[in-house]
Protein backbone atom coordinates (compact mmCIF):
# COMPACT_ATOMS: atom_id res chain seq x y z
CA UNK A 1 0.00 0.00 0.00
CA UNK A 2 1.22 3.22 -0.85
CA UNK A 3 1.95 6.05 2.44
CA UNK A 4 -0.89 8.05 3.24
CA UNK A 5 -3.44 6.44 0.38
CA UNK A 6 -7.13 6.18 1.00
CA UNK A 7 -7.62 2.23 1.42
CA UNK A 8 -8.06 0.53 -1.53
CA UNK A 9 -12.05 1.07 -2.93
CA UNK A 10 -12.90 3.80 -0.61
CA UNK A 11 -14.19 7.26 -2.05
CA UNK A 12 -13.58 10.60 -1.39
CA UNK A 13 -16.82 13.34 -2.19
CA UNK A 14 -15.82 16.44 -2.89
CA UNK A 15 -18.48 19.04 -2.48
CA UNK A 16 -18.04 22.70 -4.47
CA UNK A 17 -15.51 21.44 -7.21
CA UNK A 18 -16.62 24.02 -9.15
CA UNK A 19 -15.19 26.82 -6.74
CA UNK A 20 -11.76 28.28 -6.09
CA UNK A 21 -10.78 25.83 -3.62
CA UNK A 22 -12.67 23.10 -4.92
CA UNK A 23 -11.30 23.19 -8.76
CA UNK A 24 -7.59 22.76 -6.62
CA UNK A 25 -8.45 19.66 -4.62
CA UNK A 26 -10.21 17.89 -7.25
CA UNK A 27 -6.53 17.71 -8.94
CA UNK A 28 -4.86 17.08 -5.58
CA UNK A 29 -7.12 14.74 -4.15
CA UNK A 30 -6.83 12.76 -6.78
CA UNK A 31 -3.46 11.41 -5.60
CA UNK A 32 -5.01 10.35 -2.76
CA UNK A 33 -7.93 8.02 -3.95
CA UNK A 34 -11.09 8.08 -5.94
CA UNK A 35 -12.87 11.35 -5.62
CA UNK A 36 -16.43 11.74 -6.09
CA UNK A 37 -17.90 15.42 -7.04
CA UNK A 38 -21.30 15.43 -7.26
CA UNK A 39 -22.54 18.48 -8.81
CA UNK A 40 -25.00 21.08 -7.18
CA UNK A 41 -28.27 19.57 -8.83
CA UNK A 42 -27.55 16.25 -7.74
CA UNK A 43 -25.90 17.31 -4.23
CA UNK A 44 -28.02 20.87 -3.76
CA UNK A 45 -25.99 21.98 -0.10
CA UNK A 46 -29.22 23.78 0.48
CA UNK A 47 -31.74 20.72 0.54
CA UNK A 48 -31.02 18.46 2.85
CA UNK A 49 -32.87 15.47 1.52
CA UNK A 50 -30.37 15.61 -1.64
CA UNK A 51 -27.41 15.78 1.03
CA UNK A 52 -28.30 12.61 2.90
CA UNK A 53 -29.72 10.80 -0.16
CA UNK A 54 -26.23 11.42 -2.38
CA UNK A 55 -23.89 10.99 1.22
CA UNK A 56 -25.79 7.21 1.87
CA UNK A 57 -25.18 6.41 -2.43
CA UNK A 58 -21.49 7.19 -2.24
CA UNK A 59 -20.86 5.84 1.24
CA UNK A 60 -17.42 7.87 1.24
CA UNK A 61 -14.56 7.55 3.59
CA UNK A 62 -14.19 11.06 3.59
CA UNK A 63 -16.55 14.27 2.76
CA UNK A 64 -14.29 17.67 2.48
CA UNK A 65 -16.78 20.05 2.27
CA UNK A 66 -15.72 23.09 0.02
CA UNK A 67 -18.87 23.93 -0.98
CA UNK A 68 -20.36 27.37 0.12
CA UNK A 69 -22.03 30.15 -0.28
CA UNK A 70 -19.43 33.03 -0.20
CA UNK A 71 -21.45 36.32 -1.56
CA UNK A 72 -20.77 38.49 1.52
CA UNK A 73 -22.28 41.45 0.60
CA UNK A 74 -25.62 39.37 -0.73
CA UNK A 75 -25.95 37.52 2.11
CA UNK A 76 -27.40 40.22 4.15
CA UNK A 77 -30.47 40.19 2.03
CA UNK A 78 -30.44 36.49 1.90
CA UNK A 79 -29.54 35.00 5.36
CA UNK A 80 -32.09 31.83 4.86
CA UNK A 81 -30.30 30.88 1.99
CA UNK A 82 -26.69 31.45 3.28
CA UNK A 83 -28.04 29.70 6.71
CA UNK A 84 -28.53 26.58 5.01
CA UNK A 85 -25.78 26.28 2.70
CA UNK A 86 -23.23 27.33 5.50
CA UNK A 87 -24.61 25.93 8.55
CA UNK A 88 -27.33 23.75 8.17
CA UNK A 89 -26.12 21.85 5.54
CA UNK A 90 -22.98 21.05 7.54
CA UNK A 91 -24.79 20.00 10.32
CA UNK A 92 -26.77 17.22 7.89
CA UNK A 93 -22.70 16.47 6.58
CA UNK A 94 -21.78 15.86 10.61
CA UNK A 95 -25.08 13.36 10.71
CA UNK A 96 -24.13 11.30 7.24
CA UNK A 97 -20.55 10.94 8.02
CA UNK A 98 -21.00 10.01 11.87
CA UNK A 99 -23.51 7.08 10.36
CA UNK A 100 -20.88 6.50 7.85
CA UNK A 101 -18.04 6.77 10.30
CA UNK A 102 -16.00 9.25 7.68
CA UNK A 103 -14.02 12.23 8.21
CA UNK A 104 -15.02 15.33 7.23
CA UNK A 105 -12.74 18.51 6.28
CA UNK A 106 -14.59 22.36 6.36
CA UNK A 107 -13.88 25.28 5.56
CA UNK A 108 -14.40 28.47 7.77
CA UNK A 109 -13.31 32.43 7.84
CA UNK A 110 -11.66 35.17 9.39
CA UNK A 111 -14.93 36.76 9.26
CA UNK A 112 -15.81 34.39 11.76
CA UNK A 113 -14.13 37.23 14.53
CA UNK A 114 -15.20 40.68 14.69
CA UNK A 115 -11.46 42.31 13.97
CA UNK A 116 -10.83 43.73 17.29
CA UNK A 117 -6.96 43.99 18.44
CA UNK A 118 -4.05 44.14 16.18
CA UNK A 119 -2.65 40.55 17.22
CA UNK A 120 -3.44 37.29 15.01
CA UNK A 121 -6.42 35.70 15.89
CA UNK A 122 -5.93 31.86 17.49
CA UNK A 123 -8.07 29.04 17.07
CA UNK A 124 -9.18 29.04 21.19
CA UNK A 125 -9.95 33.34 20.87
CA UNK A 126 -13.93 34.54 20.91
CA UNK A 127 -15.25 35.16 18.09
CA UNK A 128 -18.19 37.35 17.44
CA UNK A 129 -19.00 37.86 13.41
CA UNK A 130 -20.19 41.26 11.90
CA UNK A 131 -21.87 40.14 8.76
CA UNK A 132 -24.52 37.62 7.83
CA UNK A 133 -22.21 35.46 6.09
CA UNK A 134 -19.24 35.29 8.93
CA UNK A 135 -22.35 34.54 11.74
CA UNK A 136 -23.50 31.28 9.33
CA UNK A 137 -20.05 30.32 8.73
CA UNK A 138 -19.73 30.16 12.69
CA UNK A 139 -22.89 28.19 12.89
CA UNK A 140 -21.89 25.78 10.25
CA UNK A 141 -18.68 25.28 12.16
CA UNK A 142 -20.28 24.99 15.59
CA UNK A 143 -22.69 22.06 14.13
CA UNK A 144 -19.64 20.14 12.70
CA UNK A 145 -17.96 20.28 16.18
CA UNK A 146 -20.90 19.27 17.98
CA UNK A 147 -21.60 16.69 15.58
CA UNK A 148 -20.06 13.01 16.22
CA UNK A 149 -17.98 12.73 13.20
CA UNK A 150 -14.58 13.05 13.35
CA UNK A 151 -13.47 16.53 11.57
CA UNK A 152 -10.85 19.03 10.91
CA UNK A 153 -11.75 22.65 10.21
CA UNK A 154 -9.66 25.01 8.34
CA UNK A 155 -10.24 28.85 9.45
CA UNK A 156 -8.52 30.74 6.11
CA UNK A 157 -8.66 34.23 4.60
CA UNK A 158 -8.81 36.22 1.38
CA UNK A 159 -8.65 33.18 -1.06
CA UNK A 160 -7.64 33.89 -4.45
CA UNK A 161 -6.41 32.15 -7.75
CA UNK A 162 -5.87 32.31 -11.16
CA UNK A 163 -9.68 30.94 -11.67
CA UNK A 164 -12.79 31.91 -9.75
CA UNK A 165 -14.27 35.04 -8.70
CA UNK A 166 -11.64 36.66 -6.45
CA UNK A 167 -10.26 40.08 -5.39
CA UNK A 168 -6.64 39.57 -7.02
CA UNK A 169 -9.07 38.60 -10.70
CA UNK A 170 -11.31 41.67 -10.02
CA UNK A 171 -8.64 44.55 -9.21
CA UNK A 172 -6.64 43.33 -12.59
CA UNK A 173 -9.77 43.67 -14.59
CA UNK A 174 -10.77 46.78 -13.06
CA UNK A 175 -6.78 48.06 -13.35
CA UNK A 176 -7.29 48.27 -17.07
CA UNK A 177 -10.99 49.73 -17.41
CA UNK A 178 -10.06 52.56 -14.79
CA UNK A 179 -7.94 55.70 -14.27
CA UNK A 180 -7.61 54.68 -10.39
CA UNK A 181 -8.80 52.34 -8.13
CA UNK A 182 -9.75 53.32 -4.45
CA UNK A 183 -9.12 50.37 -2.04
CA UNK A 184 -9.49 50.47 1.60
CA UNK A 185 -5.92 50.50 3.59
CA UNK A 186 -7.75 49.73 7.17
CA UNK A 187 -8.67 46.22 6.73
CA UNK A 188 -5.59 44.10 7.77
CA UNK A 189 -5.02 40.25 6.54
CA UNK A 190 -3.34 37.87 4.54
CA UNK A 191 -4.47 36.33 0.70
CA UNK A 192 -4.24 32.63 0.45
CA UNK A 193 -3.94 30.81 -2.56
CA UNK A 194 -6.73 28.17 -3.60
CA UNK A 195 -4.10 25.79 -4.56
CA UNK A 196 -1.80 26.09 -1.06
CA UNK A 197 -5.08 25.17 0.63
CA UNK A 198 -5.19 22.16 -1.42
CA UNK A 199 -2.30 20.87 -1.06
CA UNK A 200 -2.11 21.52 2.46
CA UNK A 201 -5.27 19.68 2.77
CA UNK A 202 -4.44 17.08 0.85
CA UNK A 203 -1.18 16.18 2.82
CA UNK A 204 -3.49 16.03 6.58
CA UNK A 205 -5.37 13.49 4.68
CA UNK A 206 -2.69 11.79 4.16
CA UNK A 207 -1.36 12.44 7.40
CA UNK A 208 -4.35 10.85 9.20
CA UNK A 209 -5.00 7.97 7.11
CA UNK A 210 -1.36 7.08 7.43
CA UNK A 211 -2.20 7.23 11.27
CA UNK A 212 -5.76 5.43 10.62
CA UNK A 213 -3.44 2.40 9.55
CA UNK A 214 -2.82 1.68 13.41
CA UNK A 215 -5.48 2.94 15.11
CA UNK A 216 -8.56 3.17 12.64
CA UNK A 217 -10.00 6.57 11.12
CA UNK A 218 -12.16 7.48 14.12
CA UNK A 219 -9.19 7.49 16.29
CA UNK A 220 -6.91 9.60 13.91
CA UNK A 221 -9.49 12.42 13.48
CA UNK A 222 -10.06 12.56 17.12
CA UNK A 223 -6.37 13.30 17.93
CA UNK A 224 -5.72 15.47 14.71
CA UNK A 225 -9.09 16.75 14.99
CA UNK A 226 -10.64 20.25 15.83
CA UNK A 227 -9.96 23.88 14.35
CA UNK A 228 -7.08 25.28 12.83
CA UNK A 229 -6.05 28.36 11.11
CA UNK A 230 -4.49 28.84 7.77
CA UNK A 231 -4.00 31.65 5.78
CA UNK A 232 -1.39 32.73 3.90
CA UNK A 233 1.66 33.79 5.69
CA UNK A 234 2.48 37.49 5.92
CA UNK A 235 0.23 40.27 6.26
CA UNK A 236 -0.73 43.42 4.84
CA UNK A 237 -4.81 45.11 3.45
CA UNK A 238 -6.59 45.03 0.47
CA UNK A 239 -4.55 48.36 -0.74
CA UNK A 240 -1.37 46.79 -0.12
CA UNK A 241 -2.52 43.43 -2.00
CA UNK A 242 -3.85 45.45 -5.05
CA UNK A 243 -0.85 47.55 -4.93
CA UNK A 244 2.06 44.67 -5.20
CA UNK A 245 -0.74 43.06 -7.67
CA UNK A 246 -1.03 45.70 -9.76
CA UNK A 247 2.57 46.43 -9.87
CA UNK A 248 3.70 43.37 -10.58
CA UNK A 249 1.32 43.65 -13.76
CA UNK A 250 3.17 47.13 -14.82
CA UNK A 251 6.23 44.77 -15.06
CA UNK A 252 5.01 42.07 -16.68
CA UNK A 253 2.94 43.58 -19.21
CA UNK A 254 5.01 46.49 -20.37
CA UNK A 255 2.90 48.53 -22.84
CA UNK A 256 -0.26 47.79 -20.82
CA UNK A 257 -1.98 50.80 -18.65
CA UNK A 258 -3.21 50.30 -15.55
CA UNK A 259 -4.67 52.59 -12.51
CA UNK A 260 -2.86 54.26 -10.18
CA UNK A 261 -3.86 52.53 -6.61
CA UNK A 262 -5.01 54.44 -3.81
CA UNK A 263 -5.91 54.12 -0.13
CA UNK A 264 -9.08 54.64 1.32
CA UNK A 265 -11.10 54.28 4.65
CA UNK A 266 -13.38 51.62 4.90
CA UNK A 267 -15.95 54.54 5.70
CA UNK A 268 -15.36 55.89 2.08
CA UNK A 269 -16.05 52.26 0.53
CA UNK A 270 -19.81 50.96 2.09
CA UNK A 271 -21.04 47.91 1.39
CA UNK A 272 -24.11 46.21 2.83
CA UNK A 273 -21.67 43.61 4.99
CA UNK A 274 -19.12 44.65 7.99
CA UNK A 275 -15.71 43.28 7.42
CA UNK A 276 -13.48 42.69 10.36
CA UNK A 277 -10.49 45.20 10.64
CA UNK A 278 -8.42 42.72 12.10
CA UNK A 279 -8.73 39.52 9.87
CA UNK A 280 -4.81 38.44 10.59
CA UNK A 281 -4.93 34.37 12.00
CA UNK A 282 -2.27 32.86 13.33
CA UNK A 283 -1.16 29.95 11.75
CA UNK A 284 1.17 28.16 14.02
CA UNK A 285 -1.41 24.83 15.48
CA UNK A 286 -0.68 23.96 11.58
CA UNK A 287 2.86 24.33 11.36
CA UNK A 288 3.01 22.44 14.64
CA UNK A 289 1.14 20.12 14.07
CA UNK A 290 1.49 19.03 10.83
CA UNK A 291 4.47 20.61 9.59
CA UNK A 292 2.87 22.67 6.85
CA UNK A 293 3.76 26.43 6.64
CA UNK A 294 1.58 28.30 4.19
CA UNK A 295 2.98 30.02 1.34
CA UNK A 296 3.85 33.81 1.95
CA UNK A 297 1.01 35.94 0.04
CA UNK A 298 3.68 37.80 -2.06
CA UNK A 299 5.14 34.05 -3.19
CA UNK A 300 1.72 33.16 -3.94
CA UNK A 301 1.08 35.94 -5.71
CA UNK A 302 3.81 35.78 -8.09
CA UNK A 303 3.03 32.37 -8.96
CA UNK A 304 -0.93 33.14 -9.81
CA UNK A 305 0.26 36.08 -11.54
CA UNK A 306 2.86 33.83 -14.30
CA UNK A 307 -0.71 31.54 -14.98
CA UNK A 308 -2.80 33.89 -15.90
N1 LIG B 1 -13.36 32.96 -1.03
C1 LIG B 1 -12.76 33.38 0.08
O1 LIG B 1 -12.15 34.45 0.11
C2 LIG B 1 -12.80 32.56 1.32
C3 LIG B 1 -13.47 31.35 1.39
N2 LIG B 1 -13.54 30.67 2.58
C4 LIG B 1 -14.25 29.40 2.64
O2 LIG B 1 -13.53 28.46 1.84
C5 LIG B 1 -14.44 27.57 1.22
C6 LIG B 1 -14.22 27.56 -0.28
O3 LIG B 1 -14.46 28.86 -0.78
P1 LIG B 1 -14.28 29.21 -2.34
O4 LIG B 1 -13.72 28.05 -3.07
O5 LIG B 1 -13.61 30.52 -2.41
O6 LIG B 1 -15.81 29.41 -2.75
P2 LIG B 1 -16.41 29.65 -4.21
O7 LIG B 1 -17.46 30.70 -4.05
O8 LIG B 1 -15.34 29.82 -5.21
O9 LIG B 1 -17.13 28.26 -4.51
C7 LIG B 1 -18.27 27.85 -3.81
C8 LIG B 1 -18.68 26.49 -4.31
O10 LIG B 1 -19.90 26.12 -3.62
C9 LIG B 1 -20.84 25.70 -4.59
N3 LIG B 1 -22.20 25.93 -4.14
C10 LIG B 1 -22.79 27.10 -3.81
N4 LIG B 1 -24.08 26.90 -3.50
C11 LIG B 1 -24.31 25.56 -3.63
C12 LIG B 1 -25.45 24.73 -3.48
N5 LIG B 1 -26.64 25.22 -3.10
N6 LIG B 1 -25.31 23.40 -3.70
C13 LIG B 1 -24.14 22.88 -4.08
N7 LIG B 1 -23.03 23.61 -4.26
C14 LIG B 1 -23.12 24.94 -4.04
C15 LIG B 1 -20.52 26.54 -5.81
O11 LIG B 1 -21.13 25.98 -6.94
P3 LIG B 1 -21.40 26.88 -8.26
O12 LIG B 1 -20.09 27.03 -8.93
O13 LIG B 1 -22.36 26.08 -9.03
O14 LIG B 1 -21.97 28.18 -7.75
C16 LIG B 1 -19.00 26.45 -5.81
O15 LIG B 1 -18.59 25.22 -6.34
C17 LIG B 1 -15.83 28.00 1.69
O16 LIG B 1 -16.19 27.26 2.82
C18 LIG B 1 -15.65 29.46 2.07
O17 LIG B 1 -16.59 29.87 3.04
C19 LIG B 1 -12.94 31.12 3.71
C20 LIG B 1 -12.24 32.29 3.71
C21 LIG B 1 -12.07 33.08 2.50
C1 LIG C 1 -13.57 45.97 -5.64
C2 LIG C 1 -13.15 46.80 -4.44
C3 LIG C 1 -13.20 46.29 -3.16
N1 LIG C 1 -12.82 47.04 -2.11
C4 LIG C 1 -12.85 46.46 -0.74
C5 LIG C 1 -14.17 45.86 -0.27
C6 LIG C 1 -13.71 44.88 0.77
O1 LIG C 1 -13.54 45.55 2.01
C7 LIG C 1 -12.36 44.43 0.25
C8 LIG C 1 -12.38 43.06 -0.40
O2 LIG C 1 -13.45 42.98 -1.32
P1 LIG C 1 -14.16 41.61 -1.66
O3 LIG C 1 -15.55 41.89 -2.10
O4 LIG C 1 -13.30 40.79 -2.52
O5 LIG C 1 -14.17 40.98 -0.21
P2 LIG C 1 -15.02 39.86 0.43
O6 LIG C 1 -15.97 39.28 -0.56
O7 LIG C 1 -15.54 40.37 1.69
O8 LIG C 1 -13.90 38.76 0.71
C9 LIG C 1 -14.17 37.80 1.69
O9 LIG C 1 -14.84 36.70 1.11
C10 LIG C 1 -15.27 35.76 2.04
C11 LIG C 1 -15.90 34.61 1.27
C12 LIG C 1 -14.27 35.37 3.06
O10 LIG C 1 -14.39 34.34 3.71
C13 LIG C 1 -13.22 36.38 3.46
O11 LIG C 1 -12.03 35.75 3.91
C14 LIG C 1 -12.89 37.36 2.36
O12 LIG C 1 -12.05 36.80 1.37
O13 LIG C 1 -11.94 45.40 -0.71
C15 LIG C 1 -12.34 48.34 -2.27
O14 LIG C 1 -11.98 49.02 -1.30
N2 LIG C 1 -12.28 48.86 -3.53
C16 LIG C 1 -12.68 48.15 -4.63
O15 LIG C 1 -12.63 48.68 -5.79
MG1 LIG D 1 -16.51 38.52 -2.47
Amino acid sequence: MMVGKLPLGEKILLTGATGQVGGELSKTLKLVGDVVAPDRVTMDLANSDSIRETIRAIRPRWIVNSGAYTAVDKAESEPQLAYAINAEAVKTIGEEAHALGAGVIHFSTDYVFDGSGNEPYSETDAVGPVSVYGASKLAGEKALSESDAGNMIFRTSWVYGAKGKNFLLTILKLAQERETLKIVADQHGAPTWSRDLARMTTQVIQDCETAARDKGLKAALSDAGGIYHAAGSGETTWFGFATEAVQLQRKREAGVRFAAVEAIQTAQYPTPAKRPSNSRLNCSKLTERFGWTMMDWRDSLREVLSEL
